[in-house]
C-alpha cells in the first residue's frame, strides 16, 4: 500500500449529477446471491454519483440503524490496534494509522451486507471476490494518513490475493453526537459547487484542497480503485483526524478476481461459492 505524507492538487472533474435508486432484491434464479437475499431486506437505499472518473457514487442509508447497532455489538471485544502494509507487503503497526480494527463474524446480518455490496456491483461480482468486512474505529486524535486502498507491492496483489483492490466502499458505522473531524478526504477529486452535496460533504473546506465526505452514520462512500489494470492514483485518500468524539467506519473491499479461501476469513460454507 502506498503511503503519503501530504494532499496533492485538485486534478479531475466531479459531477453533481444525482439519482435515486431502490435496492432490488431479484435477481436470475441460478444467481449464488439468492439463498442470501432470500432471507435478507436491503434497505432502499439513494445513490448520487459523485464522479465518473474515477467512479465515485455516494450511497444515503446503505446501513440501517439495526445494521450498525448489529455491527456494533458483535465486535465490542473484537477491535485491535490497525496494521498497515508498506512496499514491502510487511503489514505492521506505524504512525501514518492510528486506529483500532476488527473483522465481524460471517453472521447472517454480515452476510446480508456482503450481498448488498456485490449487487451494488452488479451481479456478476461473486462472493469469493470479497475480502472479510472489516470494522474501523478512532478516538480523539487519531487518523489514517493519505493512502490509497489498492497496493503497489505485487506481494500484496498476488493471484492468492484475488490480485488488486478493484473497488471500495467506506460506510460510516457510528459518529457519536459531539464528533468533530473525521471526513474521508480525497485531495485529487474536484468538490462539488452545489450545496446540494453540504449535507454530505464539508462545504467549509477550501475548493482547491479537494472534497471531504462527512461521517454521516449509515452512509457510504463507493469509488473504483483500478483503471485499465492500474491503481488509479486519484483515488488517494485520508481518514482524517478526529478532533473529539468517537467513528466507526466500515471497509468492504472487492478483489479484481478470487480470494484463496484462507484469506476470505472465516465462516464459509462450501455452497456459498
Ligand atoms: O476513516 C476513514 O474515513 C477512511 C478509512 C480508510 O480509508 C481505510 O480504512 O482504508
Ligand atoms: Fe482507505
Amino acid at each position: 500500500m502506498k503511503i503519503f505524507g501530504g494532499a496533492g492538487c485538485a486534478a479531475v472533474f466531479g459531477i453533481a449529477l444525482t439519482i435515486s435508486r431502490v435496492a432490488s432484491a431479484s435477481q436470475a434464479p441460478e444467481n449464488p446471491l439468492n439463498d442470501i437475499t432470500e432471507t435478507c431486506t436491503h434497505p432502499p437505499y439513494k445513490i448520487h454519483i459523485f464522479s465518473l472518473s474515477p467512479l465515485v457514487i455516494y450511497i444515503v442509508n446503505f446501513l440501517t440503524p439495526e445494521e450498525r447497532q448489529h455491527l456494533l455489538s458483535i465486535t465490542s471485544n473484537a477491535f485491535t490496534t490497525s496494521q498497515t502494509a508498506d512496499e514491502h507487503g510487511t503489514s505492521a503497526l506505524r504512525s501514518t494509522r492510528k486506529s483500532r480494527s476488527a473483522t465481524p463474524p460471517r453472521d447472517t446480518i454480515v452476510r446480508c451486507i456482503e450481498s448488498r455490496a456485490l449487487l451494488f456491483q452488479g451481479l456478476s461480482t461473486p462472493l469469493s471476490h470479497l475480502e472479510p468486512l472489516q470494522l474501523v474505529q478512532y478516538t480523539q486524535n487519531e487518523t489514517y494518513d493519505f493512502h490509497t486502498d489498492w497496493f503497489t507491492s505485487p506481494s500484496l496483489a498476488s493471484p492468492s490475493h484475488g490480485g488488486n483492490r478493484l473497488s471500495s466502499f467506506f460506510a460510516y458505522v457510528l459518529a457519536t453526537d459531539d464528533i468533530t473531524g473525521g471526513g474521508t478526504t480525497f485531495p485529487l477529486l474536484d468538490a462539488p459547487r452545489d450545496e446540494k452535496w453540504c449535507g454530505y460533504v464539508d462545504c467549509d473546506r477550501p475548493w482547491d484542497e479537494g472534497v471531504t465526505f462527512l461521517p454521516v452514520e449509515g452512509n457510504a462512500v463507493f469509488w473504483v480503485n483500478m483503471v485499465g489494470g492500474q491503481g488509479d492514483q486519484r483515488t488517494l485518500h485520508r481518514g482524517d483526524v478526529v478532533t473529539s468524539g468517537r467513528k466507526m467506519g466500515m471497509n468492504i473491499w472487492t478483489r479484481e478476481g478470487e480470494l484463496d479461501p484462507e484469506l476470505r476469513g472465516e465462516g464459509w460454507e462450501e455452497d456459498e461459492l
